[in-house]
């Protein structure tokens, strides 16, 4: 279990204005779930993800990870930036291993585990070609394979597919939601895409402009259809989801101080 504990993060300015990115945040991530955090520009969600990450300490509050607090990066948590993090140098099995080399594992044992982190993600066979010859989707498939390498207990990923155009997009929401079925990951998304946040969440927090707080969450499954179906079509045109996306819709725009009780 992830818990995040009245979290709070300002970064300071030399004009006296100083920035708070995130206010008095507590979130339970629970593991077999996918937290799915959405909210508009500068809400502070990478701030709260690189906080969890261990990459920025908190001002205030605690992030425990099954009982532990965070306090540096660890192999406990695997994460997905928005720009793929791959060496050129290095064939997208080594891309893979990465971690594993870092932590003293064995060649052959990194491979061969590597080699089924790359079956998973459909590019078995593509472990022998350099980057440079993958398409964004598939150097995005390589960083969740290399995420998932440590084994970590959860995955972070920071706007993962908010480069790719919308069919790739599309196709690696699939691709992550037949992930989590098969690995039962526990996973902290976020996105500025509102159907993508209903898509992949189990539970979704919208969070206010700065400074950025969670103001409604919303539980939801759609994400179990899309991996049992391996389509994301159906589930867009039901009447929850339609539903959902414009509550979620009103809560980003409406401005400050309108904003109702909706936690759920
Ligand atoms: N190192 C920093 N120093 C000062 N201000 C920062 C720093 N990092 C982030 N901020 C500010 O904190 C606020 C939250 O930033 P953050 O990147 O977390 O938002 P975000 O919701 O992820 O935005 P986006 O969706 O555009 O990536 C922003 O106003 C940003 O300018």
């Amino acid at each position: 279990m992830l818990r995040i504990h009245d979290a709070s993060v300002t970064f300071p300015a030399s004009d006296g204005h100083d920035v708070h990115a995130l206010d008095h945040v507590s979130l339970d991530i629970a593991p077999d779930s996918i937290v799915v955090a959405v909210g508009a520009s500068g809400c502070g969600k990478s701030t709260l993800l690189n906080a969890i990450a261990g990459f920025l300490p908190l001002t205030q509050g605690t992030i425990t990870l099954d009982g532990k607090e965070i306090v540096a990066p660890g192999g406990d948590r695997g994460v997905v930036f928005q720009k793929d993090t791959l060496l050129p140098w290095a064939n997208v099995l080594d891309n893979v291993a990465l971690g594993l080399k870092y932590r003293g594992v064995r060649r052959s044992e990194r491979h061969e585990r590597s080699r089924r982190l790359l079956e998973l993600v459909g590019l078995a066979d593509f472990a022998e070609k350099p980057p440079y010859e993958l398409s964004g989707g598939m150097r995005q498939r390589v960083g969740i394979a290399r995420a998932l390498a440590t084994d970590p207990k959860i995955l972070l990923m920071d706007e993962p597919f908010g480069a790719l155009d919308s069919l790739t997009r599309e196709t690696m929401q699939q691709l992550l939601a037949s992930v989590w079925a098969k690995t039962g990951k526990q996973i902290l998304f976020i996105t500025h895409s509102i159907e993508e946040a209903l898509t992949l969440g189990t539970t979704i927090v919208v969070m206010s402009p700065r400074p950025g707080r969670i103001v409604a969450r919303f539980e939801a499954d759609f994400v179990r259809e899309v991996a049992r179906s391996g389509d994301i079509g159906p589930i867009q045109s039901h009447p929850r989801f339609i539903e959902l996306r414009q509550e979620i819709r009103s809560l980003i725009h409406q401005p400050e101080g309108a904003r109702t009780g909706t936690l759920q």
